[in-house]
């Protein structure tokens, strides 16, 4: 079964905008749980431009599924792990002025460096991420390091899917099997949507978790939040 992790990012930018509480990302997160969501996953930049690192010790209280904390491994980030001790960091290699995820690890170039930071991470009892693109050379690499799951970097193949579905899907394709073949853990994310989502998971059957966030947020705003939720499950379900 493949899980989804609603990443609730947005909700945070939506609250920011007027520097108030409204739209609680407490609420939200408990409330995509009561709608089905099995993990909330958030990224708390540096900037703070959306999730702070206040909301992340404030949803640790709430959330009852899988919680999921990407970020670079900065030391605030490492410091926020050591506290919350999420079931999941997600290790992204984003700058701390990028407009959002837009790469992934070079795990060979970075192997040493990663190592440490795997090993630090998994000493918190946390299970371990490392978002890449799809290149078996780059699954290998997050093998090394000891992560227990990559997750594909999935825009190229959102960017690909309209014009042709079947080659924008085939390095991921390559990359999971690589990653099964090493014993290790698929997620995927970023830019999947309701339009992609269910080729992306008959391609990978063997998807562990996706995260999803501004799309679905999106598709709340015209769908509301309990329907969106089950649209994105509708679409993981094998036998639909
Ligand atoms: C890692 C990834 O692809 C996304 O979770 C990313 O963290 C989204 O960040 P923004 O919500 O800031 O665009
Ligand atoms: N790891 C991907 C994620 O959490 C959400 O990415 P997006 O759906 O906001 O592009």
């Amino acid at each position: 079964m493949t899980k989804l992790s609603v990443n609730i990012n947005k909700i945070a930018t939506l609250r920011n905008s007027r520097g108030e509480g409204k739209p609680s990302v407490v609420k939200a997160a408990i409330d995509s749980e009561r709608f089905g969501a099995q993990g909330i996953t958030v990224h708390p930049r540096p900037d703070e431009r959306h999730i702070t690192k206040q909301d992340v010790y404030d949803l640790t209280e709430v959330v009852t599924t899988e919680f999921n904390i990407e970020g670079y491994p900065d030391q605030r980030f490492m410091d926020i792990v050591k506290d919350v001790k999420p079931a999941q960091a997600t290790l992204v290699p984003d700058a701390p002025d990028a407009i959002t995820s837009n790469a992934g690890w070079d795990t060979v170039k970075h192997e040493t460096y990663l190592k440490e930071i795997v090993e630090k991470l998994k000493s918190f009892g946390t299970r371990v991420s490392i978002f890449v693109d799809p290149d078996p050379i780059m699954v290998e690499g997050a093998y090394k390091i000891g992560a227990d799951r990559i997750e594909l970097y999935t825009e190229p193949y959102a960017k690909n899917y309209s014009e042709d579905k079947d080659a924008a899907v085939k390095p991921y394709i390559f990359a999971a099997n690589k990653a099964k073949e090493l014993g290790l853990g698929i997620n995927a994310g970023h830019d999947l949507d309701l339009e992609n989502l269910r080729f992306l998971k008959q391609s990978l059957p063997q998807l562990d978790e996706v995260s999803i966030g501004h799309a679905l947020i999106s598709d709340a705003i015209y769908l509301g939040l309990d329907n969106t939720i089950n649209l994105y499950l509708q679409q993981l379900r094998e036998e639909d």
